[in-house]
């Protein structure tokens, strides 16, 4: 083993390592990648064939390190920790801590971010020696290229502005990030069911629907991706043109992280804030960080109005699908399963998106209640 490459979510792991392959065979470099939702005894087998680079997610290198045998880091020469400052947290920092216990101290360590932590306690996590900093700029920046908006307005026509504004930007590879699961997977019922190709893609998934979702995102099959901030960070999907915040993130250095999905390579983008009477505070904090105040985005009122009656039907009909897929998760009894979401309701994806949009059962029940929106 030479190299350890870590990442925070399997996602970036996935596409680390896809590039590691893709150079492979040029550069004589053998990698495997470790990452949590996928075949332990598979991983365990590739690890033994003694890979020059693994890409992994901190639990289940841990994992790994704790149960197979024959493998460990002892030989290890670089470190690299991508998205670093989000590895050196509390969520992640403490099994961090347990890794760095069995690497050599002998050894480089790189951390990458566009956002670094200055706290000093968490930065000694990463046991570095003589560290040299290089730094892009000083404050949080966005690239030129990068068209920032917001929008303000009432909670309860959050939704109507976020149909409305799908519809302005129909064509679009959209990302809309959303703060929990549950709404994520509102969200793209809702959306279907309204006719947009929307796919969800959340912590809740299988590994297996996590990586179709984005696989099917990045070929345009789907053009509307509605996340949680699995998504925020380093995934590299050339062809984003538009970054809604749905929901605030939870501060500016993941603001930074999920705009940064656009606007990529020299390429043009643009970034959408959803703000409402309880988001001003929060907000105000990301445009000081940003060191600049944001254009709001120019919206017809009257025709956000409009929508209202078909999304507040929408909305429900979502709602029941929800709580079918509820339901039919604790009568397929798999009780013991503590997904939100079970496959088969995902795999309604491939089934029922035909050409004029997403049919779930409850729209199917509606008729043509449910037709397509956009457009
Ligand atoms: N020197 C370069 N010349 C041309 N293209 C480049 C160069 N460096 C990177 N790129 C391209 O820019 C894109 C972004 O690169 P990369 O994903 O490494 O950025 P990053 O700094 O990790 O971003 P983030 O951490 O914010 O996701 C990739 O498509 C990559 O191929």
């Amino acid at each position: 083993m030479f190299a350890c490459v870590m990442a925070p979510t399997r996602e970036l792991a996935v596409q680390i390592a896809e590039t590691f392959e893709s150079l492979g065979s040029t550069i004589g470099v053998r990698c495997c990648v470790i990452v949590g939702g996928m075949d332990m005894m598979a991983q365990a087998i590739a690890l033994s064939k003694k890979p020059h680079v693994i890409v992994c997610t901190p639990g289940r290198l841990q994992d790994h390190l704790e149960n197979t045998k024959g493998f460990s880091l002892r030989t290890l020469k670089y470190l690299v920790l991508d998205e670093a400052d989000r590895l050196l947290d509390l969520d992640f920092g403490p099994i961090i801590d347990q890794i760095l216990k069995v690497i050599p101290k002998e050894r480089n360590t790189f951390l990458f971010s566009a956002t670094m932590t200055t706290k000093v306690a968490k930065l000694q996590r990463a046991s570095l020696n003589n560290p040299v900093k290089v730094e892009v700029a000083t404050k949080y920046s966005t690239v030129s290229t990068l068209l920032q908006h917001y929008m303000f307005f009432p909670l309860k026509h959050k939704d109507s502005y976020l149909v409305y504004l799908l519809n302005e930007l129909a064509g679009n590879s959209t990302i809309v990030f959303s703060r929990t699961c549950n709404d994520t997977q509102r969200i793209t019922l809702l959306l279907r069911n309204l006719g947009f190709p929307a796919i969800p893609l959340h912590g809740q998934l299988s590994q297996e629907k996590r990586l179709g979702a984005l696989n099917k995102f990045k070929a345009g099959n789907r053009n509307i991706l509605i996340a949680t901030d699995v998504a925020s960070r380093g995934l590299d999907i050339p062809s984003v043109d538009v970054v809604l915040n749905y929901d605030l993130p939870n501060n500016s250095k993941d603001y930074i992280h999920r705009v940064g999905r656009t606007a990529r390579a020299g390429r043009s983008g643009k970034s959408i804030t959803f703000v409402t009477q309880y988001d001003v505070e929060v907000y105000q904090r990301i445009e000081q960080a940003l060191c600049k105040k944001l254009e709001e985005f120019p919206v017809d009122k009257d025709a956000v109005m409009l929508l209202q009656e078909r999304v507040t039907e929408a909305q429900r009909f979502a709602i029941t699908e929800l709580k079918e897929q509820h339901a039919g998760r604790s009568k397929s009894g798999r009780g013991g399963h503590k997904r939100l979401f079970n496959h088969d309701d995902n795999d309604r994806d491939d089934d029922s998106v035909q050409a004029g949009g997403y049919k779930s059962k409850s729209a199917a029940a509606r008729g043509n209640k449910g037709k397509k929106m956009r457009k």
